[in-house]
This record gives structure tokens, C-alpha cells and sequence, in this order.
């Protein structure tokens, strides 16, 4: 499912990083430590599309990701990639059904119907009319979670998705995220420093920066 190979990436003589390489299939989970600066958002960017390696390859599903022209690479990501991202990505001043519309819309997918299901299965389908500034941390962090699942991605990838979150909602965040990928037989990467998360996940790499 999520395949790479000698990827290599440097943002300048002090920031490079050659990455190890991955091998998942559907249904497996994977932590990725390392310490702050040591690449571990760099890595998520690679894997999700956002950020071109020098060298290397990310295979996905048999595609090439980084072979496809741009406009090519945009729907494969909002068809196949869901990204939870450290602060939640969505847009304050609209209610939690439209961004979620919104996201079906930029895959170009017929995803709207998955919109009241995963709401629901995340326990804020009471929430769906709601501006997101009227939400809480821990709510607007689980329409985070659903705007990266609407699609039904094949890969999912959380980028400390629960630093802000306190332990209740830590351990609901993860189980979700683990369910959820388990449901979609989707490959789930998380970079975390959160000791609580450590303990949902027992796969791991630790990525260092090589100078
Ligand atoms: N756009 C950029 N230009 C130059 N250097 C960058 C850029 N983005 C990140 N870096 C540097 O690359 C290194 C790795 O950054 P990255 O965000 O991948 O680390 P990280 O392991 O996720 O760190 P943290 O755990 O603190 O979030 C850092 O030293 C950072 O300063």
C-alpha cells in the first residue's frame, strides 16, 4: 500500500535528511519518533504529497506519487491522503458540515454521504451546524480527524495529533484514529513526542538528522 525508497531531502547544509525506508500495508500502524528538529514533519509532508523529495520515491497504492503532474497529485492526495494536521487546518468561521463539504468538493469525490456517518462516529454529529469557533479544543480536533477521513483515504497521517488534548481526549483521539484506520483497512503513520500516544502503538521508527 505505502512503499519508499532512499528518500533524501535538504533544506539547506544544516537540514538534511535521508529517511528510512517504509513498507506498510492496509490495516498496519506506524509511530515515528525523533527529537525535535530531526525531520519528523518533514517526513509526514513527503509521505503526504506536500513536499518533493530530492531523491527517492513514495509509492502509493502502485503510483509514483511525485511522477504525477500537479494537478494530478492534488486529487490523488484529497482522494487518497488524509492529513491531520498538529493545528487543526480547518476554517474558523464556517460550521463543521461545510468544511467537511469542502473537502469532499476539492477531491472531487461523492463523498457526501460519508459526512454524517463519520460525524456520528466520532461523536460530534450533534455538532454538524456549528461554527467551529464555538467548539472546543477537543472537538474542533475531531472535525480535524473527520475532514481527514471523509474522503476514506488509504493512508492517513497525524502530525502530533494530540498535543493540545487533555488525557481524556488523548486516549479517545487515538482509539478513534486507530478504529477508523482499522474500518478502512488504511495504513495510519503518527509523529508524536506524547508518551501517551506510545502506548497505542507498538510499530516504530526514529528518524535523526544526518549533517
Ligand atoms: N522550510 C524550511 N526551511 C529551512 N529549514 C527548515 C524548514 N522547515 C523545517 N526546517 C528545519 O528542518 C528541521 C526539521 O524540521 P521538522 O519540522 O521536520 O522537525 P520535527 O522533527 O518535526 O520537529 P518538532 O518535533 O520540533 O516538530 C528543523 O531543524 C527545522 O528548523
Amino acid at each position: 500500500m505505502l512503499n519508499t525508497h532512499n528518500i533524501y531531502f535538504r533544506y539547506d547544509a544544516e537540514n538534511e535528511f535521508h529517511l528510512p525506508d517504509l513498507s506498510l500495508k492496509g490495516g498496519q500502524n506506524l509511530l515515528i519518533l525523533g527529537q525535535s528538529g530531526s525531520g519528523k514533519t518533514t517526513l509526514l509532508n513527503i509521505l503526504g504529497g506536500l513536499l518533493k523529495p530530492i531523491n527517492g520515491e513514495v509509492i502509493i497504492d502502485n503510483t509514483s506519487i511525485y511522477k504525477l503532474y500537479e494537478s494530478k497529485l492534488d486529487k490523488f492526495r484529497g482522494n487518497n491522503i488524509g492529513i491531520v494536521f498538529q493545528k487543526p487546518h480547518i476554517i474558523t468561521a464556517l460550521t463543521v458540515r461545510e468544511n467537511l463539504q469542502l473537502a469532499a468538493y476539492f477531491a472531487h469525490s461523492q463523498s457526501g454521504d460519508r459526512i454524517d456517518y463519520i460525524l456520528n462516529e466520532l461523536d460530534i454529529g450533534h455538532k454538524a451546524q456549528s461554527k467551529i469557533q464555538h467548539l472546543s479544543e477537543g472537538e474542533a480536533q475531531r472535525v480535524s480527524i473527520a475532514r481527514a477521513l471523509v474522503n476514506s483515504p488509504k493512508i492517513i497521517l497525524a502530525d502530533e495529533p494530540t498535543s493540545s488534548l487533555d488525557d481524556v481526549n488523548s486516549h479517545r483521539v487515538m482509539e478513534l484514529l486507530m478504529e477508523q484506520a482499522g474500518k478502512m483497512d488504511a495504513v495510519l503513520i503518527v509523529v508524536t513526542h506524547d508518551q501517551r500516544v506510545k502506548n497505542h502503538i507498538s510499530n516504530r521508527i526514529t528518524v535523526g538528522v544526518k549533517k
